[in-house]
């Protein structure tokens, strides 16, 4: 009988695609029990080394093993494994850049909420917070009950910022600010490589008080006397005065229109004339039909983390510059993993 099986590289992608979840928890599997690192350290292993390393049943290695093979991220030759060029690249290492800890994250927090898409999108809201305890309204705020949860959430964001960060941190804008604020810095990371690549700069940082602690790991460790931490709730909380930029770095994103134009007035009311905004995010196309990357965590806001909010394209963010007063927004795009930098200039 003839294979049913279509081909031409739409029908490879979609073949992909429906098994991707599988081949995504295989790799995040093998990035948690180390496998890419022991690889990398011990190439040409044979299955006998992996198994007494990992002390996973032969069967189910087996099993993950073909899985990773398939996905195009370890390679096996005359019975010998290696990690391929990519996750050699990009998986085998304990660093904090590491997509490791991005795997990980996604496997543990994002990815499980899925499941609830066509539920959170047909209610309108973020049902799949409901499974982590309290009442506040976002994941950030519900995570602060869960230390050990919410440091493996920060670990995976700021694996994925230092990702995706070169080219925010190669912006010629920040050379001729003094002292920027930095709202929702989250662990410091980002704030961190801009006092790295710029000595002339500090900066505040605006974020709850738990996660403000972890400001104390890894990178920022090296600049805490250019660092000032403020904690609270940037919604309640004033915007503490001084900085001649404000830096809104993957936080206006999560939001609703409504809320990110009162995040915008607030940075406005605290800057000096010829103060300047700083808005570096993910943006779908201004067509709204391609950006992967801006797909995922469009969805992710919507079902999990705070019931709104999408990769919004750069149009929508120069109009809210525009209407809160900036003068000439503009927008760098095609940045890396689909991020776009906004500017604007308070007059
Ligand atoms: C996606 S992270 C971005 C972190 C960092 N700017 C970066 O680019 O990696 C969003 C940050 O906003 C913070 N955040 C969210 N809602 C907040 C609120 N209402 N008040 C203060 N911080 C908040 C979170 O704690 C988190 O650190």
């Amino acid at each position: 009988m003839p294979s049913q099986q279509k081909s031409g590289p739409e029908y490879q992608q979609f073949d992909f695609l429906m098994n991707a979840p599988a081949l995504f928890n295989a790799a995040a599997t093998a990035a948690e029990l180390r496998i890419f690192i022991f690889l990398s350290e011990n190439p040409d292993s044979d299955f006998e080394t992996i198994r007494e390393f990992t002390g996973v049943p032969a069967h189910q290695l087996r099993v993950l093993l073909q899985a990773v093979c398939a996905a195009g991220l370890m390679q096996r030759t005359d019975g010998k494994y290696r990690n391929s060029v990519v996750a050699q690249d990009l998986l085998a290492s304990d660093e904090p850049d590491s997509w490791a800890h991005t795997l990980i994250g996604w496997k543990e927090i994002y990815y499980p909420a899925f499941g609830q898409m066509t539920k959170a999108l047909k209610a309108g809201t973020n049902t799949a917070l409901e499974s982590y305890p309290g009442d506040e309204p976002t994941l950030y705020k519900r995570l602060t009950r869960n230390p050990e949860l919410e440091a493996v959430f920060h670990k995976a964001m700021a694996a994925f910022t230092l990702a995706s960060i070169n080219d925010l941190v190669e912006r010629e804008e920040f050379g001729t600010v003094s002292h920027l604020l930095d709202i929702g810095g989250g662990d410091s990371t980002t704030t961190a490589r801009l006092l790295e690549r710029y000595p002339q700069l500090r900066s505040t940082v605006f974020d709850q008080p738990s996660v403000s602690q972890l400001a104390h790991g890894k990178e920022a460790q090296k600049y805490l006397d250019r660092i000032d931490l403020v904690t609270g709730d940037f919604f309640d909380t004033p915007f503490p005065e001084g900085a001649d930029a404000v830096l809104f770095s993957h936080v206006l994103g999560i939001f609703s229109p409504e809320q990110i134009v009162t995040l915008l007035r607030k940075a406005y009311d605290v800057l000096p004339s010829g103060g300047r905004i700083f808005i570096y995010d993910y943006n779908v196309t201004d067509d709204e039909t391609t950006g992967i990357y801006g797909a995922r965590l469009g969805l992710y806001f919507n079902i999990l983390a705070s019931g709104t909010g999408m990769a919004y394209p750069a149009e929508d963010f120069e109009r809210w510059l525009t209407e809160v007063g900036f003068e000439n927004p503009s927008t760098v795009s095609g940045l890396d993993y689909e991020h776009g930098f906004h500017i604007g200039t308070k007059p």
